[in-house]
């Protein structure tokens, strides 16, 4: 009796074991089924949140016309996140079109497009013109490359094969894919003119090895690239060579003469005024585009700083070599066969300019983003021309 007691102990016992382990196991899965689930709900929450925040967002684009497929355009903007760039962009999403932007950030930015981010109509690549770029589009235009003289200054290798490794690629493209392409040429391709005011049949003098070259012979080298694809391809080319524009989204860094004097009036700091003459326009297109007012750079210090209403003294430093005595664009054929003339006056354009980086002032003040233009890569304490 004992015996059959402590068998049937003994299987109790094992009994016992064997329960508690199963009791272990489904606790355990049971845990493990729960913690998937709840895994599984917080994924399927998190897109649906994802979702809201997307169309949430969608309400928050600028209004986009609505074109049929025969009117709406595949468009590619080179340097699209850039100052001029990203106002184009602007222009061309709302008008409908589907625009394509490609930019390397050297000197553009994210945040200047980043109101289109996620639009049906609109798509960032991070790429450098440099490189071959293989895509389907109707137009291009081709805007890509430093403009401020310090940004192009700074790795001139770099400057000349973007504006003719990159302006070739590009017309490559438009060959193959039968787009119009426009390239966003420059006065300076007249270096210090000996001409003024300057047209369109003027053909410069350029110091081919001096320290601006690189950028006022490689937009020369571009825009004989251009007409040479027209004659030989048949591709169709536009040129259009803009005059010192300013404006929002411009760099506060860019160092070009405007974008320097507000900062430096905003700051309290002295204004550097470097030559006598030059003239100025607020975000432009086609042709020979620049206001054809004209003004000298210390009136214009002098306009900045009342504008700004800034204690700032004005400091005369030594001219820079090579730098243009005098611009003015003439106008007239632009005038005649675009309809194009400027049509911000002076000063409004000056104030939207100052609003733009006095907004900017406060965001770095509270640290929400610190401008600074992207250096290229360095190699052994110098730029690399990659
Ligand atoms: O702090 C400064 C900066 C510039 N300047 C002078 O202001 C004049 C304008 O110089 P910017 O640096 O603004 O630029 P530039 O006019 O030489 O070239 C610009 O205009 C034509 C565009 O197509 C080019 O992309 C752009 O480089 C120059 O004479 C320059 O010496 C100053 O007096 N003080």
């Amino acid at each position: 009796m004992k015996r059959i007691i402590w068998v049937i102990s003994g299987l109790n016992r094992r009994m016992m074991k064997l329960l508690f382990a199963l009791a272990l196991i489904a606790y355990i899965a049971c845990k493990y089924s729960a913690v998937d689930l709840s895994i599984q709900e917080h994924g399927e929450m998190k897109i649906e949140q994802r979702i809201d925040e997307v169309s949430l967002l969608s309400q928050k684009y600028p209004p986009v016309k609505f074109l049929s497929e025969k009117d709406r355009k595949r468009i590619l903007i080179t340097g699209g996140a850039g100052f001029v760039g990203s106002h184009l962009t602007d222009k061309l999403m709302m008008d409908g079109h589907e625009v394509t932007v490609v930019d390397n950030f050297f000197t553009g930015r994210k945040r200047n497009v980043e109101h289109w981010i996620g639009h049906e109509n609109f798509e960032l690549i991070n790429h450098d013109v440099v490189e071959p770029l293989y895509i389907e589009v109707d137009q291009i235009y081709h805007l890509a490359s430093p403009a401020s003289p310090p940004n192009y200054m700074y790795n001139p290798i770099k400057t000349l094969k973007t504006n003719t490794i990159g302006t070739l690629n590009m017309l490559g493209l438009a060959k193959r894919v039968g787009a119009r392409l426009l390239l966003a040429s420059t006065s300076e391709v007249y270096g210090d003119p000996e001409v003024h005011p300057q047209n369109e049949e003027y053909w410069g003098h350029v110091n081919p090895i001096g320290p601006r070259a690189c950028y006022d012979e490689g937009k020369r080298v571009a825009e004989t690239m251009c007409y040479a694809y027209m004659k030989q391809e048949g591709v169709e080319v536009r040129v259009a060579r803009i005059f010192n524009t300013f404006g929002s989204r411009m760099h506060m860094n860019d160092g070009r003469v405007v974008s320097n004097f507000i900062l430096q009036a905003l700051q309290g700091e002295p204004l550097t005024v470097r030559v006598p003459s030059r003239l100025f326009i607020l975000c432009p297109f086609p042709h020979l585009l620049g206001n054809p007012e004209e003004h000298t750079i210390l009136e214009f210090a002098r306009l900045i700083k009342s504008l700004v209403v800034s204690r700032s003294q004005i400091q005369f430093l030594p001219e820079a070599q090579d730098d243009p005595q005098r611009r003015r664009p003439d106008i007239r054929k632009a005038k005649m066969m675009l309809g194009w003339e400027p049509v911000v006056p002076l000063e409004e354009g000056l104030n939207k300019t100052i609003q733009y980086f006095s907004r900017e002032l406060e965001h770095q003040a509270n640290n929400q983003y610190i401008p600074k233009p992207k250096a290229a890569r360095m190699k052994k304490g110098r730029p690399r021309h990659n």
